[in-house]
């Protein structure tokens, strides 16, 4: 049987991020997907020109309806928008248990439309993110979470320290936002142990949806059951591959090639895992 994930997130109908990501990572990586739509955004490479939220109850049934039947191996939330759905979740993960919880805590798009209302702060914070295995901030993210200066590489270990102690089990900070610098550095800490995943800077304005793509792929590593460390080294060679082979659609930033990890090898990228 095929290994099931769940993603509970916005629709992107541009199909480069949110839940259409999302499926389509899942399928990429063998994994059955299921979704719970929290909003739909009417959204392309320009920007989201409108975000339509799901009722309270039509969220909370689609999560109802995908668990009673067909269960998770894993679920991962993206786009939450509000307080109301956060609450909903964060209830659905104490009802139901889910072996693996991947937050990815998303608040805006690069084209610069808040995805998260500035109430639902408190929640995510206090009430998602002490119940995940894993938070996958970007540095704008970890930024407003911690309210720290993230500038240099000791502040980023810093702010992954005390993104720790709200209480998830790792924490993902991703370097994609670095700008002084042709290396891009993502940091992993499980409390015990700094893992840093380091890959040269890829020159393109086609990363649309890569924060998304590389959580599902996360999800979907543990959903196979995975280790956490394993499971991230191969999401980041997934999403590595993604962005090397972008792509231009539309008039604004195109999307992530989801496909691209097909033409390699697993041992295509080199990784150095560091630990201390
Ligand atoms: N230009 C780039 N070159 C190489 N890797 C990148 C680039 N941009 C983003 N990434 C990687 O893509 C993933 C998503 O990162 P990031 O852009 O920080 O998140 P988000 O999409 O949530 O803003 C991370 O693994 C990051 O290192
Ligand atoms: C519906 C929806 N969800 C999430 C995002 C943000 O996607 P992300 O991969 O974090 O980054 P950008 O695509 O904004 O660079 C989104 N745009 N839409």
């Amino acid at each position: 049987m095929l290994p099931k994930a769940l993603t509970i997130a916005g629709s992107d109908s541009g199909g480069g991020a949110g839940i259409q990501a999302d499926l389509k990572t899942f399928q990429e990586l063998n994994v059955f997907g299921m979704s719970a739509i929290t909003a739909i955004t009417a959204q392309n490479t320009i920007g989201v020109q409108g975000v339509f939220p799901v009722d309270l109850k039509g969220v909370e049934q689609q999560i109802t309806s995908v668990m009673d039947d067909i269960g998770t191996d894993a679920v991962k939330t993206g786009m939450l928008l509000n307080r109301d759905i956060i609450e909903i979740v964060s209830e659905k993960a104490d009802h139901y248990r889910w072996p693996y919880l991947v937050v990815d805590p998303v608040m805006i798009s690069t084209s610069g439309s808040k995805l998260l209302h500035e109430e639902a702060m408190d929640a995510l914070i206090h009430k998602l993110i002490p119940k995940a295995t894993i938070i996958t901030p970007n540095i704008p993210e970890a930024k407003v979470i911690t309210g720290m200066n993230l500038s240099t590489f000791e502040d980023r270990k810093s702010a992954v320290k005390e993104l720790h102690k709200l209480g998830p089990q790792a924490v993902l900070l991703k370097g994609g936002h670095e700008e002084n610098s042709d290396h891009i550095v993502d940091i992993l800490f499980d409390g015990e142990t700094f893992y840093y995943f380091t890959v040269p800077k890829i020159n393109t304005i086609h990363t649309h949806g890569t924060g998304c793509t590389y959580a599902a792929a996360i999800t979907a590593n543990l959903a196979k059951g995975l280790p956490l460390t394993k499971a991230i080294h191969e999401a980041k060679s997934f999403i590595h591959l993604a962005i090397v082979h972008g792509f231009s659609l539309g008039e604004g930033p195109g999307p992530t090639n989801h496909s691209a990890h097909r033409f390699y090898s697993d041992s295509f990228l080199e990784l150095k895992v560091d630990t201390e």
